[in-house]
């Protein structure tokens, strides 16, 4: 019940919209009533009224509610689908709005086909609940009201039968329909999501697919999960059949029954016999409106299995909280960073990855964080861009302690480029102007220099406008990474952070991109993450991580000289180098 109001509250700022589809409901079952009511009573009567023109009245009003019944439901479709749409846009943007708050730490659990079946399958069962279940509602039981009344008025004995009918009809068979398939609703969610899920992957990971020669075996796992969500479906057809011929049997049993219980009386002339038609009608009108109702209890189980999911999502509290109340960062042209006893787990009371980490950054200067894979290199990036908060410990930015200051401000002093640094399905221009926007054409072709990608792109078809793919599948490895490096050049933050930012790069170009970072690094503080010992002698300090703890730290120079796990990971390096160069 918190649930259905807490999706109901969503139609607060729609209420007089929704007020008036639901009257514009009423006055279409008001007509098709009248239409079918006054109809009846229009044929029993003309049989024996000496003159047409006592009929005048009752012919009007069929023509009226004729007219009056597609006017009204043509505008009613109109109010409630604007309302629906309206809000399905505003659930949209509020779902998104909510999760990204949860980015990256609360939302790696979910994948991404996973996400997108939230945000449009999910919230597009909520517009079920607004179009097919709170209207028909209302409009079934003012209808069901205004039928007990009529008939009172002829006898109370025919109003109670209607209203057992009507009950019967609207409230019984839905709830048999609905026990019979409270399953189901959820079941459909979940195979529908599960399927999505492996087509994405599916897309995503064609290529591979392809190479190990699963593509087949990925395909007959599709099949299976269509098969099954097709299985789900027609046990709900099934249901949804029974749910209709149980509807139309109660309703030719009402009608008998009426027309049983209304014969003695017109006998004793206590019911003119000229309204057996109309009473007769009035019910079929009646049940006409009572119908939709098992549809919408079938509705109502999959809105709230849809709603709860996405409750769930939204209500996970964020592993960062933004500062309500944010600090300045000391304003400097260069930042210190510094890392106070920082100790990290990914999970509470999970494994640490990081181990009482004391470092200090100065500004502008110049700092490698090397180590074996695993060691915890990104993870330091990930705690300085606040993607996740130390377990203990603290992580100051001139100074101040981090978990102070405003996220966006502590963003916007960090130009980060990591290995799976996102390209977009877009144009080069539109990847590169995602890091300043406002970027002149100056400006791009500097970066664009300093990445040295001005012949690739010179190259390209379209230049800086070509579209490069989802994930910038039509560039390689190399011009995807000079990209990204680009992108962070632009956005010319006092903080420049590099992780791995060169691995897909062969040494040559490597080395002369090191050359032009070298230049870019001198008023900037800089972290360069990485695997490869290459211009170490550049760096100011080197940090060598192992196993989440600082193992030693020097330069270039002084780490060599003391023969330590520096060391071996230099020559081991070096060997290879060798190797290499004498194969060629
Ligand atoms: N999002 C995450 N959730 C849970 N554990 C994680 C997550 N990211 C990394 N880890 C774990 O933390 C440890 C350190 O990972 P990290 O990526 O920091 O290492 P790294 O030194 O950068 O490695 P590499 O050089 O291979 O990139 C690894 O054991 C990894 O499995």
């Amino acid at each position: 019940m918190r649930l259905l109001l807490r999706l109901l509250s969503y139609l607060k700022p729609f209420r007089k919209q929704v007020l008036l589809a639901i009257g514009l409901g009423f006055l279409t079952a008001l007509c098709n009533i009248g239409l079918l009511a006054m109809s009846g009573y229009l044929i029993s009567a003309a049989a024996i009224v000496p003159l047409i023109a006592f009929l005048t009245i009752p012919i009007y009003v069929v023509r009226f509610t004729g007219i009056g019944r597609a006017g009204a439901r043509y505008l009613d479709r109109i109010v409630s689908h604007n309302v629906t749409l309206q809000l399905l846009g505003r659930l949209r943007v509020w779902f998104y709005q909510r999760i990204e708050p949860l980015a990256p730490a609360q939302i790696q659990a979910y994948r991404s086909g996973e996400m997108l079946s939230h945000l449009v399958n999910d919230i597009e069962e909520l517009q079920n609940l607004y179009l097919r279940i709170i209207e028909p509602l209302v409009v079934a039981i003012l209808v069901t009201l205004l039928t007990f009344w009529v008939f009172s008025l002829f006898q109370i004995t025919l109003a109670w039968t209607a209203l057992l009918f009507l009950l019967l009809a609207g409230l019984g068979v839905p709830l048999l329909a609905g026990l019979l398939s409270k399953q189901l609703g959820k079941q459909q969610l979940q195979a529908r999501a599960d399927l999505h899920i492996q087509i994405i992957d599916g897309i995503q990971g064609m290529q591979d697919l392809l190479a190990f020669g699963r593509a087949v075996s990925h395909q007959q796992l599709i099949t299976g999960l269509n098969h099954t969500l097709a299985m789900i479906q027609r046990r709900m057809a099934v249901i949804n059949g029974m749910q209709q011929a149980l509807l139309d049997l109660l309703m030719n049993m009402a009608v008998l029954t009426v027309l049983i219980l209304a014969t003695p009386p017109i006998l004793e002339n206590a019911i003119n016999g000229v309204y057996l038609a109309f009473l007769v009608f009035f019910l079929l009108a009646s049940f006409e409106a009572i119908q939709p109702l098992g549809q919408a209890f079938q509705f109502l189980g999959h809105s709230l299995a849809a709603g709860e999911k996405l409750f769930q999502i939204v209500d996970t509290p964020p592993a960062i909280v933004d500062s309500q109340e944010p600090a300045q960062i000391p304003a400097s042209s260069t930042y210190a960073l510094e890392f106070e006893d920082v100790s990290f787990a990914y999970q509470a009371g999970g494994e640490e990855i990081l181990h009482n980490i004391n470092l200090r950054i100065h500004p502008g200067s110049r700092v490698a964080i090397v180590g074996p894979s695993g060691s915890g290199k990104s993870t330091l990036v990930k705690l300085i861009l606040r993607f996740w908060d130390p377990t203990s410990g603290v992580l100051r930015l001139n100074g101040q302690d981090v978990r102070a200051c405003s996220l966006a401000d502590l963003r916007s002093q960090t130009g980060v480029m990591t290995q799976d640094t996102y390209l977009f399905n877009e144009t080069i221009r539109h990847n590169l102007l995602l890091a300043r926007p406002e970027a002149s054409e100056e400006e791009l072709e500097q970066v664009i220099e300093q990445a040295q990608l001005s012949e690739t792109i010179a190259r390209l078809p379209d230049g800086l406008n070509t579209w490069i793919g989802e994930q910038g599948l039509r560039l390689s490895g190399g011009e995807q990474q000079r990209i990204a490096i680009a992108r962070t050049l632009l956005k010319n933050a006092p903080i420049l952070i590099l992780d791995e930012a060169t691995a897909n790069l062969d040494l040559l170009t490597e080395r002369g991109l090191l050359d032009t970072l070298d230049t870019l690094m001198e008023d900037k503080t800089t972290l360069l993450i990485t695997h490869r010992l290459i211009s170490m002698e550049r760096m100011d300090q080197i940090v060598v991580l192992d196993h989440g703890r600082i193992h030693e730290q020097g330069t270039h120079q002084e780490l060599l000289a003391t023969r330590g796990l520096y060391w071996r990971m230099y020559e081991m390096q070096n060997g290879i180098f060798d190797l290499v160069e004498t194969i060629h």
